[in-house]
């Protein structure tokens, strides 16, 4: 979030058509639960033009980058990195250590598509669970971002946004703020 350390999230593999939904709604939720930039694999442009459209849409900053090369962008990472699976400690045990590191250092967080190498297990400083049960990269990564930044995300600003939604008790409101 803005004037802190960075938050990253990598979606680590993309299988275009089957996963095309979820890892559009990765990058949407970093961004709306105060991430700074999603990376997705080289294959995801489809997912990275409907985020990029939204954040253009709806503000940011938010930066939505492509890569080939996600082993080498955890390898080389210069801070702390969280991955999220089913397997790691439970969030409500490390959060408080997680918040700590990140005052001081930019933070990775990795969530899987198909199966993730151990590779990723092994390079994480946290391999972390949103409870031990199987559910959705989605579901974990948005628990995660809410503890991590302990509700401050839902008071974020949107800088250069065309439309902004005004908050309805019943209806829907959007406020056009371009000319
Ligand atoms: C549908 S799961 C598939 C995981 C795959 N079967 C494997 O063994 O790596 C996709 C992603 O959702 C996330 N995920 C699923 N359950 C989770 C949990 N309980 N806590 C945290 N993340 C979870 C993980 O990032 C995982 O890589």
């Amino acid at each position: 979030m803005q004037g802190e350390r960075e938050v990253v999230v990598c979606r680590y593999g993309h299988r275009p058509g089957r996963d095309d939904r979820m890892t559009t709604h990765v990058g949407l939720t970093a961004r709306a639960l105060g991430a700074d930039r999603v990376v997705f694999p080289g294959n995801a442009g489809q997912s990275a033009d409907t985020v990029r459209d939204i954040t253009g849409r709806f503000g940011g900053p938010f930066a939505v980058e492509l890569t080939d090369e996600q082993d080498a962008l955890i390898r080389d990472w210069d801070g702390d990195i969280v991955h999220l699976t089913m397997y790691g400690e439970r969030v409500q045990d490390v959060q408080d250590e997680i918040r700590e590191a990140h005052a001081d250092d930019d933070l990775l967080v990795v969530v899987g598509g198909e199966k993730v190498p151990f590779t990723v297990y092994d390079h994480a400083d946290w391999n972390v669970a949103v409870t031990n049960q199987p559910h959705s990269e989605v579901a974990g990564l948005a628990v995660f971002l809410d503890r991590l930044f302990d509700g401050r995300e839902l008071d974020q600003n949107w800088e250069g946004a065309e439309r902004r939604v005004i908050p309805e008790e019943t209806g829907k409101n959007v406020e056009q703020l371009d000319e």
